[in-house]
């Protein structure tokens, strides 16, 4: 599966703590990050992660265009609800996407444990059959 983790500033001690109690799991997935967070990942986990632009620079909006190609199967995305964000609408478009193409996403510690479970015990599989492919249920490729 590919994978996308995110995480804003104040959220992303809780992520990478995330992401270390979960590598047995993750390792065998497909890691993609905005920026910032990937660094942070890499270096407390040593997991591979593709890491693209800092969120404020365009990472979200990267990871948006991967939801919309049918490439990205599962967003945890750690928000800060309580601290306003310079690119909001970019955060906005990237949950909007979530909602638009059906695709799993978790904003919190509390959703992305339940998410994980399911990933380990393969009730994502169905991504498996639509990945990569058009979006025929949008009438378009
Ligand atoms: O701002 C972000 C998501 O909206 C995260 O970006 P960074 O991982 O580069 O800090």
């Amino acid at each position: 599966m590919n994978i996308a983790c995110i995480a804003h500033d104040k959220k992303k001690d809780d992520l990478v703590q995330f992401m270390t109690a979960y590598k047995p799991v993750l390792e065998s997935h497909s890691l993609f990050a905005t920026g910032t967070t990937g660094t942070k990942i890499i270096e407390a986990t040593d997991l591979s992660v593709h890491r693209f632009r800092s969120g404020p620079l365009g990472g979200d909006q990267q990871i948006g265009a991967m939801i919309a190609e049918n490439k990205m199967d599962l967003v945890f995305f750690f928000r800060d609800p309580l601290t306003a964000q310079p690119h909001e609408p970019d955060i906005n478009a990237l949950i909007r996407l979530c909602d638009v193409y059906s695709i799993p996403l978790a904003t919190n510690m509390a959703s992305a444990e339940i998410l994980i479970a399911g990933l380990s015990r393969g009730d994502l599989e169905w991504r498996g059959l639509v990945k990569g492919k058009g979006r025929p249920e949008f009438n378009e490729n």
